[in-house]
């Protein structure tokens, strides 16, 4: 397998057939681009569920997580209220995006095209669930929440 060659086929269909299906920029890269097909204007703090449409099939083990763009979030603030987005591989309705303004001033407008999320597709394990009296024990224990400190300074 070579980075630039896909070999993961996924069924899409295109609710919206003016608009393409989602996309890598560059090869190797994990998420492909999800597109808005409706503009909209989120005020300072407001979020909104956002169509793709796209629907998938995905195969059997796998699994599409709606990440957000680092770039609008650097500039806009633009981010993902449930991030990262779970698509479910029996899922087959129109994959949607809830996007929120986390700039505090400033609304952020979307137009129709605009690519808002990227879909990273991943292998995952399904877990049997066993209960147990009690766990081994590890390194870190119990201990979690900045237990190990915070920044590191002196
Ligand atoms: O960002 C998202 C998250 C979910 N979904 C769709 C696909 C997913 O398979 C389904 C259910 O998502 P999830 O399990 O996260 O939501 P829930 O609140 O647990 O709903 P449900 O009871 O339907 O599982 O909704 C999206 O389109 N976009
Ligand atoms: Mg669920």
């Amino acid at each position: 397998m070579t980075p630039d060659l896909p070999h993961l086929t996924v069924d899409v269909v295109r609710l919206d057939t003016d608009l393409p299906l989602p996309s890598y920029a560059h090869p190797g890269d994990a998420g492909a681009d999800l597109l808005t097909t409706v503009d909209v204007t989120l005020a300072p703090g407001e979020r909104a569920m956002v169509p793709t449409g796209i629907a998938l099939a995905l195969p059997d083990g796998y699994v599409a997580l709606v990440h957000p763009r680092s770039g609008l979030a650097a500039r806009h603030g633009l981010s993902i209220v449930n991030t990262p987005g779970t698509i479910d591989a029996g899922y087959r309705g129109e994959v949607k995006v809830m996007l929120i303004n986390h700039d505090p001033r400033e609304p952020i407008e979307l137009r129709r095209g605009d690519r808002i999320a990227q879909l990273v597709i991943q292998r995952f394990e399904r877990a049997r669930f066993v209960e147990v009296g009690e766990l081994p024990d590890s390194a870190r224990g119990d201990g979690g929440y900045g237990s190990t400190g915070g920044f590191g300074r002196s």
